[in-house]
C-alpha cells in the first residue's frame, strides 16, 4: 500500500479518541503502517456544543457527525470514526460506511447508587437517562419510576450520580469498557428485556465512496459479521424513519450462519411496544430489516405513530 498519510476524524469526548486510536491501532496492525502515516484530527460538534437540552428537542441525527462529514465531503479528512448508533440512517451524498470494527458488548448498562438494578429500586426512584428509547424501556418495566433527562459526558453523569441528583443511570456497556470504567456498573440488562439501539457497541468508519485507496485501507478490519447485523439494523431504522424523537430498539446477530434480528418499537410512555422477530440469510441483510420495520409498523398500525410523533 502506498505510504500516505491518512488524516482520520473524530470527535473529542473521551469515548470518541479511545474510538479513534483503536481505528488507527487497528489499521497500523493491518498493513504494518507506522504511527505517522495517520493523524488524528479532532472536531467539535454541535452535539457536543448544546449540552443543556435533550437531544430529542434539538433534532435531527446527524447531530455529532455535520462537522466531521463536511470536511471528509470536501478532502480535508480522509476517513472520520464513529458510533454506529449516533449515525443518521441517510447519509449525505458521496459518503458511505466503509467499515465497521468487531461489535463490543451491545447491552446497557445501570449504574445504580441506591440500588443495583432497575428491579430493586425503590417506587419512585429517580432515573436518569438522555435516550428516549432506554427512558420508554424504562417505563414499560417500572412505571412508578421518575424517569427524567440526564445529558452529558459519562464522566459528567456519573458525578451527577454521587451527587446524588439520581438514584441510577444507565449507559452502554461498550462505551464504559472502552473507557476502562466496567467497575462502575452495577447490573446489565439482558438483551430480551432490554433491547439496543441499533448500531449499539459498534465503531464504524466513514469515507467517499470512490476512494479506493481508502476502501482497500479499511477493508481488513471491516468485521464481517458485524457489518452484516449493522445493514439489517440500520435498515429497520430507515424503513421506521427513526429518529431521535421515536424510541427504537433493534439487535441482528449472526449465529451459524444465520442473521437473527429482534427489533421493537415503544410509545416514549412505555404504555405501549411492538416487537418483530425475523430470520434469514446474512447476504439479504438489508431486506431483513426493511422487512422487519414495514411488518412492525403495520402490526403498530397508523395511530400508533399519530399520537405522538
Ligand atoms: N449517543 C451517545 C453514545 N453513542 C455511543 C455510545 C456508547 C458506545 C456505543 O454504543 O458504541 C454512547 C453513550 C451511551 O449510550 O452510553
Amino acid at each position: 500500500m502506498r505510504k500516505r498519510q491518512y488524516r482520520i476524524g473524530t470527535r473529542g469526548g473521551p469515548l470518541a479518541l479511545k474510538q479513534a486510536h483503536e481505528l488507527k491501532g487497528r489499521l497500523m496492525a493491518a498493513h504494518g503502517l507506522d504511527e505517522d502515516c495517520f493523524e488524528i484530527v479532532v472536531l467539535s460538534t454541535k452535539g457536543d456544543r448544546i449540552t443543556d437540552r435533550p437531544l430529542s428537542e434539538i433534532g435531527g441525527k446527524g447531530l455529532f457527525t455535520l462537522e466531521l462529514e463536511e470536511q471528509l465531503s470536501d478532502g480535508r479528512l480522509d476517513l472520520a470514526v464513529h458510533s454506529s448508533k449516533d449515525m443518521a440512517t441517510k447519509l449525505p451524498d458521496g459518503l458511505y460506511l466503509s467499515a465497521f470494527l468487531e461489535r463490543e458488548d451491545v447491552r446497557d448498562a445501570v449504574i445504580g447508587r441506591t440500588a443495583p438494578s432497575i428491579e430493586a429500586l425503590p417506587e419512585g426512584a429517580i432515573v436518569g437517562s438522555s435516550s428516549l428509547r432506554r427512558q420508554a424501556l424504562i417505563r414499560r418495566l417500572r412505571p412508578d419510576l421518575n424517569v427524567i433527562t440526564y445529558r452529558g459526558l459519562v464522566e459528567t453523569r456519573l458525578r451527577k450520580l454521587a451527587e446524588g441528583q439520581v438514584d441510577a443511570t444507565l449507559l452502554a456497556f461498550a462505551g464504559l469498557k472502552r473507557l476502562g470504567m466496567e467497575e462502575v456498573v452495577t447490573h446489565l440488562l439482558d438483551v430480551e428485556s432490554f433491547p439496543p439501539a441499533p448500531g449499539q457497541g459498534a465503531i464504524c468508519v466513514e469515507s467517499r465512496i470512490g476512494d479506493g485507496e481508502v476502501a482497500q485501507l479499511v477493508e481488513p478490519v471491516n468485521h464481517a459479521a458485524t457489518h452484516a447485523a449493522l445493514l439489517c439494523e440500520r435498515a429497520f431504522l430507515k424503513e421506521l424513519d427513526g429518529s431521535c424523537r421515536t424510541p427504537i430498539a433493534g439487535l441482528a446477530q449472526l449465529v451459524d450462519g444465520t442473521l437473527t434480528f429482534s427489533g421493537m418499537i415503544l410509545k416514549p410512555d412505555g404504555s405501549e411496544a411492538h416487537e418483530i422477530s425475523a430470520e434469514g440469510d446474512p447476504v439479504k441483510a438489508v431486506d431483513l430489516g426493511t422487512e422487519a420495520g414495514r411488518t412492525v409498523r403495520e402490526r403498530a398500525g397508523a395511530d400508533f405513530f399519530a399520537d405522538w410523533a
